[in-house]
């Protein structure tokens, strides 16, 4: 049937497509990965840390040990009981540190309540620390003209893909939804280093919608499904959507399917570019960890 007038009108959002960019990336470390490979007769190593049994981490943990083998990175799966305490967790990552076929260490959040967060983090090796979560990491991000080893995978991600959509940040409105350590804060901070003016807003904002209204670039991370509506939305803004929030849906294979924060259907009709969930930021966060340990793997070999 031919689109009516008022259809036609309608503008439509590009849409950034982050799981086929994730996989142009993830064809260049693998040729990367097979250089060292000749050049040092060694592979990059990933150690990815997965305590207890939470069945949202075991999945986000799977697609990660995957992509390491897909790419060529050794991946050592490590999976440790519920039950562990903070010292023997600490003894695990003290061990991962002094092992040099491991590059990078991650330590998936959140970890059991018993266990302190901020205590794990801390012992990672900052030359390992390829989430990019230790505070001497995040402190550098946070400092003008110091640089971290490593910046943190999901914020990485919402750079990579405005800069691969060609996006231009500098001098841009940025406003981040969210300000937890793993997104919301140093996703701010990319921004602010690359020159945006960043509002960061959060559950006391007050005038939320008319702050998003104002903004060129939106980065939502809030873990709210479809909070943020179409007319939240400055025309042509750029809105990069993190949520990876499980919604019931009866007709998926788990019951489940992950829904964003943003409400794309309406969000599509006013904004320029938006990301969708599933196949935006997600794959794009994994792209980044391989791209941070053939990174960290490469500064240790030649060194
Ligand atoms: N794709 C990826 O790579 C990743 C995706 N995620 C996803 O991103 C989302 C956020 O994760 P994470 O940062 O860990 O979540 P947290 O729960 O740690 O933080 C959420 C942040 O959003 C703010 N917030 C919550 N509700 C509102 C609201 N109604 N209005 C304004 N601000 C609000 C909170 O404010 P306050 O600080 O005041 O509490 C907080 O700062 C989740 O859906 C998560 O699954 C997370 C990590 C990586
Ligand atoms: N130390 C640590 N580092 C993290 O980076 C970290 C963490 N802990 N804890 C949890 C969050 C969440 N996260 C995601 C990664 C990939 C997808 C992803 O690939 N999603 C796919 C599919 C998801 C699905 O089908 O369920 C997509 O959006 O297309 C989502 C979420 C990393 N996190």
């Amino acid at each position: 049937m031919a689109p009516s007038s008022e259809e036609q009108q309608e503008k439509k959002a590009c849409i950034i497509d982050g799981k086929a960019i994730a996989q142009t990336i993830r064809s260049e470390i693998s040729t990367e990965v097979k250089l060292l490979s000749e050049k040092y007769g060694k592979v990059p190593g990933l150690a990815v840390v997965l305590v207890g049994s939470r069945e949202d981490s075991q999945s986000y943990v799977n697609l990660k040990r995957k992509a390491c083998v897909e790419v060529g990175i050794k991946s050592f799966n490590v999976d440790i009981p519920e039950q562990v305490s903070e010292a023997e967790l600490i003894a695990k990552v003290h061990e991962l540190n002094a092992n040099p076929d491991v590059h990078g260490i991650l330590v998936q959040l959140p970890l059991p309540s018993h266990i302190g967060e901020e205590n794990v983090m801390n012992e990672i090796s900052i030359e390992k620390d390829v989430d990019g979560l230790h505070p001497m990491n995040i402190g550098k991000l946070a400092m003008k003209g110091r640089d971290p080893l490593f910046q943190p995978c999901g914020p990485k991600a919402c750079l990579e893909l405005l800069s691969r959509s060609g996006i231009s940040v500098k001098g841009k409105k940025a406003v981040v939804v969210g300000r937890s350590n793993i997104v919301g804060l140093p996703v701010s901070l990319l921004l602010l280093k690359a020159d945006a003016t960043v509002t960061i807003a959060h559950s006391h904002t007050p005038g939320l919608e008319s702050i998003i209204r104002e903004a060129d670039i939106v980065i939502a991370a809030t873990g709210n499904a479809h909070m943020i509506k179409g007319d939240w939305v400055k025309l042509s803004a750029a809105v990069i959507d993190v949520g990876t929030n499980a919604v019931a849906d009866p007709s998926h294979r788990t019951g489940y399917r992950p829904a964003g924060d943003v409400d794309f259907d309406q969000v599509c009709k006013v904004a320029g570019w938006v990301t969708p969930v599933p196949g935006g930021v997600g794959p794009m966060t994994i792209a980044m960890l391989l791209k941070n340990t053939l990174d960290g793997a490469k500064r240790k070999m030649e060194q």
